[in-house]
This record gives structure tokens, C-alpha cells and sequence, in this order.
């Protein structure tokens, strides 16, 4: 490569300077016999040392410190024996560890430099670079791609190694030092074992702290290597003065294996992507109707990402009452505390829209975690456009749609209410009527159904006689639908009568029938309107 350039100055008054990553000329060449001898003079020759600490601003040194090509001209020399030139210098970067190897420098005289100069170290450089790339091995190869890859993605650091090999975004350099490097090496191939993913917290040898998610890049029997993402603790960002050199150590995150009551597919499938949730840092949106389990859902996940941390709850549906204090309240929320989660995201005032979207677009960047809950209408109003900064969402099924659940829910919400009689149940008849019921307000009503029944049972378990009026009557079934039109229907009416607290007239303007079309229908499906508030 040199020799090609050395062709293309051949009859230039100008000379090739190679030097090595201390600064060192390891090689001169062409360049007129005047010049030789005026380079020779200002020890500009191999085996001399142009460091910036040393020589003050000069081509090579200063292009080395700066990590980029720099000009210099006359005057501009600290040392005066170098006035009489100018210089360009170009670092060579490896392409795969992105350290200089070296600088590549042409000098002439002064009155001899020309514009050009800069671009022809430039191209000689690069056709060095991509000769370096082609040299490297195909691991090597394959872990910059997926460096560069990961880079790409999104605002963490991100360190790309192996044994060998290393390779840092410019925040990953400000984390972490030369020492970091065999303890990253450790704790992912530690964490690695027997997986390709891991989430967790690693300790660097400054007692820097950082959230770091560990990809391993190739196979697992040869791998290329391990991609490291990293998210500081804004508490760590600075490194300590004093640098302590402990030995590294490692903080999981403990997480919990949490399971949803239920045996319905739906609340096995709500299982799966739950568990799917656990290793993913992106804000997940929680839908469905009103008492479904949203919130529940919601904190599950929370638990099963991280069991010892806690949360904050922000309530989107109170916000009306002191919006200042409320988005307030979430602009100061520290990620750092554990995560987030905001309830009735649907019920945001819409002047708050754009403040919460400015909340979400950080957090997307930073992978903090976040939870939303909402009602499924949330796309049809001002919050609609929050939608977007939810790349992850968990619809809940209506009760309804899943009464196998019924049993086991119980059972857990009866513990929950009377924590000290484990065992109780519901009589086979309670339990079969409660099964065939609607369930309207979901799994909230069920809870205080089964509530108000524990305190008529006085301790026993739970038969028809202890539930409340209203829940007794084994005519109030919704299992006269038998047709999946026939269901939806029903599915359509009682969401509208949800959705209007049970007004009539509005839950039939809202599903475009008449009134006594709406009444007509709630009686051939078998739909109790004693349940849902008198006009
Ligand atoms: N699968 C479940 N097992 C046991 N309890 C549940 C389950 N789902 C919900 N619950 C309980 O039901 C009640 C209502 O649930 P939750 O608050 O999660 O509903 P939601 O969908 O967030 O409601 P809303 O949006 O109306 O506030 C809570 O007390 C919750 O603990």
C-alpha cells in the first residue's frame, strides 16, 4: 500500500511518514533529495518520537491524540526546525478493535503543500483500514457486525469482545477502563452459560454499577465473541477519583417465577408472554376491560423481572385533579428506584399527552422499565398516540371469555381475603353458579362477590347461601347464546352498557340500535339488566 502511494509521489516534492502508536517514525520514504536533508536536520526520520507531550502540535502527534486526520503549516509548529513544513496526518484505526495503529503522514516543504495532500493520506488510509478488515478472521468479522449493529440500535454503551478483542462506543469508553475488560469477559461468559441472552447488574472494577444486557454473538460452541449493552446508574456515570480495584462483582437481578391463576388458554398464553416479557427492557402496554386483571398482570411482570425492586404507580386517572403536580410527580420518577407503572393510561387529560410522550421517548431510549395499563379504547382518544412508544403489549381477555378460570382465581382471591383459613373453598354450587355468570366488572367484581361471601360464611366454606343477592339466581346465565354471533353480540352489548355505566340510551346510540332494539336483544341473550344501573 505504502509502495503504491510512494508511485503516485514519485515526482512530488513531498515525503510518506510512517509512525506507530507511540508516535515513533518506523518509516520514511520519496520525497526530493532537499527535503531528505531538511527532515534530516529536524530529526524527521525513523527511530525519533513526534508525540504531542513532546513536540507541541505537530502531524503526527497531535493526529494521534485527536484520533483524527490533522493539517498542520509553518508557524502553526510548536518546534521552531519544523516551521519550514507542512504536514498531514491520518490515523490508521483498526477496523475491528477501532485502536490506532499508527499514523500515516505526507510532509513537504511549505511552499510545496497543496490541498491534496490531506485527500491522499486520506484514501491511503482507508485502503489500509479495509485491508486490515480483510486480513481479520470471520469471528472477528461477524462480532463488528454485531457491534455496529447494536450501536445502531440505541443510546447505551456498548462493548463488543473476546479474549483478544475489544471494541467500544465512545460512552462505553467514558464506563469503562483497560482493567474492565477481562471482567466483562468473565461475568458474561459466567452469566452465558447454557444461555445466548442475560439481563442483569455488573460491578466494573471502579465500582461503577451498570445495568448491562449480554448477547452472545456466534454459536455457543465457537463463539465470536459477546456484545455487551450497558445502561449506567446515573449515580455512576462520574467514575471514582479514587480508583479501587476490586475484584469484580456481580448484582443479579433476582427474579421470581410468579404464576397467573388459571387454566384457560387464554391465561396460559398470558403466561408464556409474560415469561417471554421477563428478559426484554422495552415499555409494555397492558389492555383490556375494566377489572380484567390489568394491573395484576402488570405487577406480575414487575415481579418476575425483578423481585426485590420496587415500583412507583402513577395513576393517569387522577391526573385531572392536579395535572401540574401529577406530571410533576412522573418527570421526577428515578428509574433508578425500580420501575414504573402507570395506571388508566387512556384516562391521561389530553393536555398532559405531549409531556408523558416526551417521558416515554427517554425512557424508550434509556430501557427503563415501564409499565402502562389502559381500556382498549385508548387508541380511539387523545392518549391514542402513546400507543407507539409500546412496542411490547399484553391484551387481558374479558372473565368471560376465559370462566374456566374461575376456580383457581378464586381460590387465590379467597386466600387473599382470609389468609389465615388456607383451604377454604367454594361448594361445587357456588362455584357453577359463579361460572356461568357475565361478569361485567371482571375480575374485580368476583373479588368482592367472593369478599361480601366470606363474611356471610363466618369462616366455612363458601356455599350458594353465603353469596350476595343477586348472584344466587341460576337464571341470570349468559349460556342461552349458543352461536359465536350470538356471543359476540352479547360480548358487543355488555361492553357498551360497561362502557356507559349502564345507561341505556347511551349504550344504544353507541351500538347504532334503538332503544327497545337494545332491551329486545338484552332479553333473547339473556342479559340482566338489574345489573347494570336504572335510568
Ligand atoms: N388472575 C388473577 N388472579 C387473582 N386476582 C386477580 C387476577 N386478576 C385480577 N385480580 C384481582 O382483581 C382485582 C382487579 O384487578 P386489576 O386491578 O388488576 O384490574 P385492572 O384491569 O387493572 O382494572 P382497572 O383498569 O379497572 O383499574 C385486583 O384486586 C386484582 O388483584
Amino acid at each position: 500500500m505504502i509502495d503504491n502511494l510512494v508511485l503516485h509521489l514519485q515526482d512530488a516534492p513531498a515525503t510518506i511518514l510512517l509512525a506507530d502508536s507511540a508516535a515513533q517514525i518506523v518509516d520514511r520514504r520519496a520525497g526530493d533529495a532537499g527535503l531528505r536533508a531538511r527532515l534530516d536536520r529536524a530529526y524527521v526520520a525513523p527511530g525519533f518520537r513526534y508525540a504531542e507531550e513532546d513536540t507541541g502540535t505537530n502531524g503526527i502527534g497531535t493526529a494521534l491524540e485527536e484520533r483524527r486526520p490533522f493539517q498542520v503549516s509553518g508557524g502553526e509548529h510548536f518546534r521552531e526546525a519544523l516551521q519550514s513544513l507542512a504536514c498531514v496526518g491520518v490515523p490508521i484505526i483498526h477496523p475491528i478493535t477501532r485502536t490506532v495503529e499508527g499514523i500515516l503522514d505526507i510532509t513537504s516543504n511549505l511552499s510545496d503543500s497543496n490541498a491534496l495532500m490531506g485527500a491522499l493520506a486520506q484514501s491511503a488510509v482507508r485502503e489500509i483500514q479495509s485491508r486490515l478488515y480483510a486480513e481479520s478472521s470471520d469471528r472477528e468479522q461477524l462480532l463488528l457486525q454485531s457491534f455496529l449493529q447494536a450501536s445502531r440500535r440505541g443510546s447505551s454503551a456498548v462493548v463488543s469482545l473476546n479474549q483478544d478483542v475489544i471494541m467500544t462506543t465512545p460512552m462505553a469508553a467514558q464506563i469503562i477502563d483497560t482493567s474492565d475488560q477481562a471482567l466483562l469477559w468473565d461475568w458474561a461468559c459466567r452469566m452465558l452459560a447454557g444461555r445466548d441472552e442475560f439481563i442483569g447488574e455488573v460491578r466494573l472494577a471502579d465500582n461503577v454499577t451498570v445495568s448491562a444486557t449480554a448477547r452472545r454473538v456466534g454459536d455457543s460452541r465457537t463463539p465470536a465473541g459477546i456484545v455487551i449493552e450497558m445502561r449506567p446508574h446515573p449515580r455512576d456515570t462520574k467514575k471514582s477519583p479514587a480508583r479501587q480495584l476490586a475484584s469484580a462483582s456481580t448484582v443479579e437481578r433476582r427474579t421470581e417465577t410468579v404464576k397467573v391463576p388459571g387454566r384457560s388458554l387464554s391465561t396460559k398464553r398470558l403466561q408464556t408472554e409474560l415469561e417471554r416479557l421477563v428478559a426484554i427492557d422495552a415499555p409494555v402496554l397492558v389492555t383490556g376491560e375494566p377489572g380484567a386483571g390489568k394491573f395484576f398482570a402488570a405487577s406480575a411482570l414487575h415481579r418476575m423481572q425483578d423481585a426485590d425492586g420496587h415500583f412507583t404507580v402513577f395513576d393517569a386517572g387522577t391526573a385531572s385533579v392536579d395535572p401540574v403536580a401529577w406530571i410533576a410527580g412522573l418527570v421526577n420518577w428515578n428509574k433508578v428506584d425500580g420501575a414504573l407503572i402507570i395506571r388508566h393510561l387512556d384516562l391521561l387529560p389530553e393536555q398532559l399527552v405531549s409531556n408523558v410522550c416526551a417521558i416515554l421517548s427517554e425512557a424508550v431510549d434509556n430501557r427503563a422499565h415501564i409499565i402502562a395499563t389502559a381500556g382498549e379504547g385508548i387508541r380511539q382518544g387523545p392518549a391514542g398516540r402513546l400507543c407507539d412508544h409500546f412496542m411490547r403489549r399484553i391484551e387481558i381477555d374479558p372473565l368471560r371469555h376465559r370462566s374456566e378460570d374461575i376456580a383457581d382465581i378464586s381460590v387465590a382471591l379467597l386466600r387473599k381475603h382470609s389468609p389465615d383459613r388456607t383451604g377454604l373453598r367454594l361448594q361445587p354450587t357456588a362455584l357453577q353458579l359463579l361460572v356461568a355468570r357475565d361478569w361485567p366488572g371482571n375480575v374485580r367484581e368476583l373479588e368482592s362477590v367472593l369478599a361480601s361471601s366470606l363474611l356471610r360464611s363466618m369462616g366455612s366454606d363458601i356455599g350458594v347461601q353465603h353469596l350476595p343477592d343477586g348472584y344466587r339466581d341460576g337464571d341470570l346465565r349468559r349460556r342461552n347464546a349458543s352461536t359465536s354471533l350470538e356471543l359476540a353480540e352479547r360480548d358487543a352489548l355488555l361492553r357498551a352498557l360497561v362502557e356507559t355505566d349502564g345507561n341505556k340510551l347511551l349504550a344504544a346510540q353507541r351500538l347504532g340500535v334503538a332503544r327497545s332494539t337494545l332491551y329486545r336483544k338484552m332479553r333473547a341473550l339473556g342479559i340482566d339488566g338489574s345489573r347494570f344501573l336504572p335510568q
